[in-house]
């Protein structure tokens, strides 16, 4: 059964094929889209990213042309943003019509890394106007093989993921032990979705429809009227998606010398590993300020920094976004502080912290 088929109409123009890319945080949605994005089959794709927590980066990290990239208001698509999807969905078709932007042939989302699906899924299938200008292709999870297995065990949200989607894309294989485990599970999750390589020709992964054919019974009362249940509205905070879950948005004006920054990484990652989901930043070391640092962290990984040979934006303040799990954000906020040296009267300095790492209270 396809939900999104509906019958041609010769007067309307063809619907657009819409992609919902999601997995949890960190597990390689965008190095998936960047390498799609590289192929002439996905020229004129729009994309739209939404990304939890104040400060997005996403937008910046994907190698596009800014006018083919919307970034929805900072929260979380599933809650605080779902109606900005509606009204940016709605408002390109409108400029679309209009002749005001170049006429894509395709969209693709990037949820964030905490999104449940179900709720996105509905607002795709049942909008009225949108189910006719839009054609929901089968939807993309991206599971990480490293820490895929975890991950299902601790968050609700990647196993909704896994268990919506029409494709999975394994990433991260060269770097785990073993996948058959974890494809075992992935398998008993959603039966019906083929797992596929990252290096899968990007026609495989998007072809076909979403559908509903194959997926438990749990998926279907998700999409259902359940799933639009209110969570949204003014006061929310979007820097929260439950109450364990909380982002803080580390930032610098000056560059940060390559020494804090380290210890820094080094005594968030030892100390407090277990309970940093996700670290993503743009950082402008003291050193070579001019080619920032891209750094990623997933759970305790913290992957090789890349550095980029400029800016991507006019703004050059570093940025780090870091999402904890039952962790105050304001210990990790004085950590930073006091690593860059910003006095606080209740506080250690850098100096202190690197003699005795627990000098904050609250870790
Ligand atoms: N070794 C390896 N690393 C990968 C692979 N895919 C992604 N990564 C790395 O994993 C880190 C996170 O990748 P992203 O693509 O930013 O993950 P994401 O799912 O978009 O992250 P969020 O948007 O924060 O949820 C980066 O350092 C990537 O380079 C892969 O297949 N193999």
């Amino acid at each position: 059964m396809s939900l999104s088929a509906t019958p041609p109409d010769p007067r309307r123009p063809e619907p657009i094929p819409l992609t919902v890319l999601t997995g949890f945080l960190g597990a390689g949605k965008t190095t998936l889209l960047n390498r799609w994005l590289a192929d002439p089959a996905l020229a004129d794709t729009l994309v739209i990213v939404n990304e939890f927590g104040e400060i997005g980066l996403d937008h910046l990290l994907i190698e596009r042309v800014d006018e083919d990239m919307v970034l929805l208001g900072a929260g979380c698509l599933c809650c605080t943003v779902r109606g900005d999807l509606i009204a940016a969905l709605e408002d390109l078709l409108r400029k679309r019509d209009n002749g005001r932007i170049t006429p894509f042939r395709r969209v693709v989302i990037e949820t964030t890394g905490l999104a449940d699906p179900a709720p996105i899924l509905h607002a795709l299938i049942y909008h009225p106007y949108l189910v006719l200008r839009y054609r929901l292709q089968a939807v993309v999870t991206v599971v990480d093989a490293v820490h895929g297995a975890a991950t299902l065990d601790a968050h609700a949200e990647a196993v909704r993921q896994v268990a919506v989607a029409d494709r999975l894309v394994l990433t991260k294989t060269e770097a785990a032990a073993g996948t058959d485990l974890l494809r075992a599970r992935l398998t008993a999750l959603n039966p019906a979705a083929p797992i596929l390589p990252v290096t899968a020709p990007v026609e495989a992964v998007l072809g076909g429809l979403f559908g509903l054919d194959g997926k438990g019974d749990d998926v279907r009362s998700w999409l259902g009227a359940g799933a639009m249940a209110e969570t949204s509205g003014p006061g929310r905070d979007v820097n929260i998606h439950d109450a364990s879950i909380r982002a803080v948005c580390l930032t610098s004006e000056a560059p940060v010398p390559r020494p804090a920054f380290e210890m820094f990484l080094d005594l968030l990652r030892s100390g407090h590993g277990a309970k940093i989901l996700r670290m993503k930043g743009l950082v402008a070391l003291a050193d070579d300020p001019g080619r920032p640092l891209v750094v990623h962290g997933v759970q305790h990984v913290v992957h090789a920094p890349v550095v980029l040979p400029a800016w991507p934006d006019p703004d050059h303040t570093s940025r780090l976004v870091v999402i904890l799990r039952d962790l105050d954000p304001s210990f990790v906020q004085r950590l930073w502080d006091a690593f860059l040296g910003r006095p606080r009267i209740d506080a250690p300095d850098a100096a202190a912290l690197a003699h005795n790492p627990l000098a904050i209270p609250g870790g």
